[in-house]
């Protein structure tokens, strides 16, 4: 399995026992009650050949109803599609060759259901008053969402600060741009910054899916921090991609830097595959992000009208003439384009100025 499928699948089991369900109702219930509980999220052959005892019934999960079945001693165990509780108080046996490494019988006997059946497994400790998820032989801790709410506004504080960083750097690199003095520096910074924006917001994310129905302040403060920065990765690979160069420019292995080697710009220029390893080294952008950047070119026309005169300085040098001999450039099109440009020339000069 591969991180990301682990990531996604742990995701997905936090997502089961995010607040505002029925299982996590229940489950808190049990922790204020401090009973205790055995809960198996599932139902298949293995572990129907570990249950003795107990009563079999058809239930709604209902966080009352799971909590009344918690108060007697055993086990609860849910339908294959979770909806349902199946069975309670019943004993579980399952195979003490399977190793564990908890102490207490009640997480002892999670960990080993889950790992002989598949199952995710949940014990709410009576003594601890915690949320334990078992799911092959790892046990994910699910916090109190007083716990992750904090923990997610402190990521949207950090996130804040970094998108503010990036549009600043972004800015930057425009002017360079314009003035046609890139370097893989400037590039570098750039990537680095977006990188370290798409880690916190993944982190953001699975917060969001934690929290569950209470998450959804989170997710729309992250989609407002978010806007305007989604296609900055896809238009910097169109400008400087140059394979022919052995200019790789693939973004796909930053995610695979670590923390310390992504402050290192080397580290970065390395794994995108600038083709130098000269950070002073100059870059020519093909100028696709500048274009984007009129809202009322389409990018079928940006793409002509840089495949017609082969850079952004050529487009600045254009008189309104020039730029109509480019296929769907008529004479308003052109005074836009000419305005936007010009515009963007004067607001580049106040960035470096
Ligand atoms: N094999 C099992 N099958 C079903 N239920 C079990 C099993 N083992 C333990 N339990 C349940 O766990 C309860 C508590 O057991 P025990 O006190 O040994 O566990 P513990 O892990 O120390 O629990 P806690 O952290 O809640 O104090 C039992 O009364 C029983 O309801």
């Amino acid at each position: 399995m591969t991180a990301e499928d682990q990531d996604a699948r742990t995701r997905r089991f936090r997502a089961l026992t995010a607040p505002g369900t029925a299982l996590r109702n229940g489950l808190d219930r049990i922790v204020k009650g401090r009973t205790g509980g055995l809960v198996v999220l599932g139902l298949n052959r293995e572990v129907e050949g570990l249950m003795t005892g107990g009563f079999h019934l058809d239930a709604p999960l209902t966080p009352q109803n799971l909590r009344e079945l918690a108060k007697m001693d055993g086990a609860i165990v849910l339908s294959a599609d979770l909806s349902r509780i199946v069975a309670a108080g019943v004993q579980l046996m399952p195979d003490p060759g399977y190793d564990t490494i908890e102490t207490g019988t009640r997480h002892r006997t999670a960990d080993r259901v889950s790992r002989q059946t598949g199952l995710p497994t949940v014990s709410v400790s009576a003594s601890m008053q915690m949320i334990s998820l078992f799911v092959d032989g790892e046990r994910i801790t699910i916090p109190e969402p007083g716990a992750i709410l904090g923990r997610a506004d402190q990521g949207l504080r950090t996130l804040e600060r970094y998108t503010n960083r990036l549009a600043e750097v972004t800015n930057h690199l425009s002017a360079l741009e314009i003035r046609d003095q890139v370097s893989v520096r400037d590039v570098a910074v750039v990537l680095q910054r977006l990188e370290m924006v798409h880690r916190i917001q993944d982190e953001l994310r699975d917060y969001v899916i934690e929290l569950g129905a209470e998450g959804r302040l989170v997710d729309l403060q992250i989609r407002e921090l978010e806007s305007g920065l989604d296609n900055i990765a896809e238009l910097l690979v169109e400008d400087y991609r140059d394979e022919a160069n052995g200019v790789a420019f693939d973004l796909s292995d930053l995610a695979g830097l670590s923390t310390s080697d992504l402050v290192d710009l080397t580290m970065i220029e390395r794994a995108v595959g600038f083709g130098t390893t000269d950070l002073e080294s100059q870059l020519y952008p093909r100028g696709y992000r500048q274009l984007s950047r009129i809202s009322s070119l389409p990018r079928t026309v940006a793409a002509r009208l840089l495949d017609h005169f082969g850079s952004l300085q050529e487009i600045f040098a254009a008189s309104l003439g020039d730029l109509q001999a480019v296929d769907g450039v008529g004479l308003r099109r052109a005074r836009a384009i000419r305005d936007a440009l010009a515009w963007m020339a004067e607001s580049e000069f106040d960035e470096l100025a």
